[in-house]
């Protein structure tokens, strides 16, 4: 959002259901340029009606919980799946130029419903935008991992532990997860809506650390002496996770610090794939949370010291 109010965009409209949080954001930020539209992406009209005049849409609604996907998966079917067809059809309807749609690490082989949910909103947005001109509406995606210390996510988790003295829940000390701050999930974002072709999902290069490691690193930042309460594994969780399958990691294409994951551009004429046949799949490996840099203790430490979140509550706690 800061990224957008200092550049010469003439308004930026935030779509969503709640409207306490829009309010509170209106309080924040408290500028003209923005404007706030109630609404939910599981209606097409309300999605719509939000989109008279816009060029760009940046579309992160989603039920990205994993265990509430769980329980409640035709929720996630309506918001993630549905709610994503909203947006994109209405896009084109509209005349939309671009249109980038945010997915997880999640939905690549994914096991849980909030992942499969998101591999079928992936699947749903590159079908549209092989329909679509591109001198219309140009549909795209970006798929990251883990935004260190997003909302209800471990490292506030443990911070709150620390903080109150209980037990740092730690699930599988060995288990990974890619670790980007928030302004690298907004590079990825912002490099696909800046090179990104119709179809394609941007990817960007990550570390990763064990879940263990973090916690650890946690501790030695707050010199804290809580004991760690192994809790076992999450309803649908992984051990890792992948940002590219094998199948995918064979066709990227590899742009330095990002890999550009082009669709699938032939069309649906099955006698070709009997004839013709296609690509060799190799032996290609995956990208995946254990195959990637994997970050130590200290260089734990470094990464956390670099978010605004962790600094503040650190003084805070190092002044008590
Ligand atoms: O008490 C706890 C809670 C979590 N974990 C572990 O910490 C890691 C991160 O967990 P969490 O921060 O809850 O994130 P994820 O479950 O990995 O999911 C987040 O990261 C995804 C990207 O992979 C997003 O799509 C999701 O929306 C977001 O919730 C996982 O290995 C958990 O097993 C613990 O060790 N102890």
């Amino acid at each position: 959002m800061k990224r957008f109010l200092d550049s010469d965009i003439k308004e930026i409209r935030i779509f969503s259901r709640d409207e306490k949080k829009q309010d509170d954001m209106r309080k924040k930020y408290n500028n003209d340029k923005l404007k706030f539209y109630i609404g939910d992406v599981r209606d097409k009209h309300s999605v719509k009606d939000a989109m008279y005049g816009v060029d760009y849409i940046f579309h992160a609604a989603a039920l990205k919980q994993v265990p509430s996907c769980e329980f409640f998966p035709m929720e996630a079917v309506k918001t993630n799946i549905i709610g994503t067809d909203n947006v994109v059809t209405a896009a084109v309807e509209m005349g939309v130029k671009k249109v980038v749609c945010l997915s997880t690490d999640k939905a690549a082989y994914p096991i849980n419903a909030m992942g499969i949910s998101k591999a079928m909103m992936e699947k749903v947005f590159v079908a549209k935008a092989k329909t679509v001109s591109e001198d219309l509406t140009t549909i795209c995606g970006t798929r990251y991992g883990n935004v260190m210390a997003s909302r209800g996510s471990v490292i506030p988790l443990f911070i709150e532990q620390i903080k109150s003295g209980k037990q740092i829940t730690i699930t599988d000390p060995n288990m990974t997860r890619f670790l980007m701050s928030l302004e690298e999930a907004v590079d990825l974002v912002t490099f696909a809506f800046e090179n990104a072709k119709g179809g394609d999902i941007m990817v960007q290069k990550a570390p990763a650390s064990t879940v263990g490691d973090l916690a650890q690193a946690v501790k030695e930042l707050f010199k804290a002496k809580n004991d760690i309460h192994i809790i076992g594994t999450r309803h649908g969780e992984k051990r890792y996770e992948t940002l590219l399958t094998k199948e995918e990691y064979h066709i990227a294409k590899d742009l330095g610090e990002f890999y550009r994951v082009p669709a699938d551009t032939r069309d649906l004429n099955y006698d070709k794939y009997f004839v013709e046949g296609s690509r060799e799949l190799t032996q290609e490996k995956e990208y995946n949370s254990a195959n990637t840099n994997i970050l130590n203790v200290e260089q734990i430490k470094e990464k956390l010291l670099q978010l605004d979140y962790v600094k503040t509550e650190l003084e805070a706690w190092e002044k008590r």
